[in-house]
């Protein structure tokens, strides 16, 4: 069986695209990092770029490069290039913060333009953040946060979508990697005078996102996934230009001001999705982003969709073969068009598994209560390091090396 699967992954590499991409990461030898879409791993592009950063532009240009190494206009010019991974024109979008800074601005500035709808939707299985910030933002602006499935959106839209001022959604559930249709959501959002925000954490750089083609509203998402912009690194926001002349983010910082440095009185926002800046933006972090985008140069993202398929796909064949009657179970949908680029299994002992992959060199994680994730970035992953993976799982599993009663408290990963 796993001979076959050996032949099998080795044909499906030999004919996979992309293959060189991966020498534009540095991976440690003897890992397999199926753990992307928490935190994308080291592009190689990057240690240089801050070389110079730190020592030429910080060190030597100091102040000077505000404006002699754009500095100033790093926030729009790597949100856009952010924005040609998310289908968004030029002009559409900034990078900076965090994703929930993001949220909570998008969001908020969203609501204000439905001012006479009630609701606020998002989706129960969604990350806690964004429930927690839109229940925060229904709180502030006296309105009711609504949490509504993605298999009811459409239902409860035809039903009650006259209230609903915002969706926000996610299109990959990031607990089970089932991907969402945008189009149809987006539309009967539409269809009701909602508007859409879409969080994009789990798709940005794993898949073709087409946001001006959808014509969602605004869309966030962090840098560290998919995007492999480092710890920490700048999310983005998306908002569609047909809303810049009314959109008010309330998060009004002095980058976002019309003329920052008059040192206005009052706050007048800058045109554009330049108001969607706040505070002086993380150079450090911004340059690390700017320089791992790199890996997506002459890149086709319809490829990196295709052989994410094919690698999620395989993770899935393998485990139907190698880990059946051990306990596990897919959780991640087995038709293509539902799953995005992670596969997830549950199994009562996931913690402890995940620890004793991970003392083999299979970096993956698990969420709570009793899921293995495993992210696959097309970009660097390897059919023969799925198959690997899997195989190391079922040794675990078969021969009970692992602590079956270890649990995830007050870990963080
Ligand atoms: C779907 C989703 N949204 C939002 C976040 C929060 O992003 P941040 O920690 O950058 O605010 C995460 C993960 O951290 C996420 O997975
Ligand atoms: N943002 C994270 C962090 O600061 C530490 C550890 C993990 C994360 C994550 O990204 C979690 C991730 N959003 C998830 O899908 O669970």
């Amino acid at each position: 069986m796993t001979t076959a699967l050996v032949a099998h992954a080795a044909a499906l590499d030999a004919e996979a695209p992309l293959a060189h991409v991966r020498q534009r990461f540095l991976l440690p030898a003897g890992i397999v990092y199926l753990d992307g879409n928490s935190l994308g791993p080291l592009p190689a592009a990057v240690p240089s770029a801050l070389h110079d950063l730190v020592h030429r532009q910080w060190g030597t240009d100091l102040i000077r490069s505000w404006n002699s190494n754009g500095w100033w206009e790093a926030p729009t010019r790597i949100g856009d290039r952010v924005g040609r991974l998310i289908g968004a024109a030029p002009g559409q979008t900034v990078a900076g913060d965090s994703t929930s800074v993001q949220l909570y601005n998008a969001l908020s500035a969203a609501a204000a333009l439905r001012p006479d709808r009630p609701y606020l939707v998002t989706d129960p299985g969604d990350f806690p953040t964004d429930r927690y910030l839109t229940d925060a933002v229904a709180t502030q602006l006296g309105l009711e946060a609504r949490r509504v499935s993605p298999a009811d959106l459409e239902d409860f839209l035809e039903k009650e979508g006259d209230r609903v001022a915002v969706v926000c959604h996610s299109p990959v559930d990031y607990r089970t990697g089932e991907l969402h249709h945008m189009a149809a959501p987006t539309r009967a959002a539409h269809e009701a005078g909602a508007l859409v925000l879409w969080d994009l954490c789990h798709a940005a750089g794993a898949m073709p996102i087409q946001l001006d083609a959808l014509e969602a509203d605004f869309a966030v998402g962090c840098g560290y996934k998919f995007l492999s912009g480092g710890p920490g690194a700048p999310a983005f926001l998306y908002a569609a230009r047909r809303h810049h002349a009314d959109w008010r983010p309330p998060v009004t910082g002095w980058n976002g001001h019309a003329d920052p440095f008059g040192l206005h009185d009052t706050y007048e926002p800058a045109p554009g999705i330049g108001k969607a800046r706040i505070g002086t933006p993380p150079i450090l972090s911004l340059l690390a982003l700017e320089a791992a985008l790199t890996v997506f140069d002459d890149v086709d993202m319809a490829q990196v969709r295709a052989k994410s398929l094919s690698l999620t796909g395989f993770f899935l064949d393998c485990a139907a073969q190698l880990l059946d009657g051990l306990g596990f179970e897919p959780v991640t949908p087995a038709v293509p068009e539902r799953r995005g680029s992670q596969v997830s299994l549950r199994h009562a002992h996931a913690y402890g598994l995940a620890r004793a992959l991970e003392s083999r060199g299979v970096i993956g994680d698990m969420r709570a209560p009793d899921l293995l994730r495993f992210g696959v970035n097309a970009l660097y992953t390897s059919h023969a390091e799925i198959l690997s993976a899997v195989t190391c799982l079922r040794e675990i599993s078969t021969t009970g090396a692992y602590d079956p009663t270890a649990v995830a408290a007050g870990a963080v990963t």
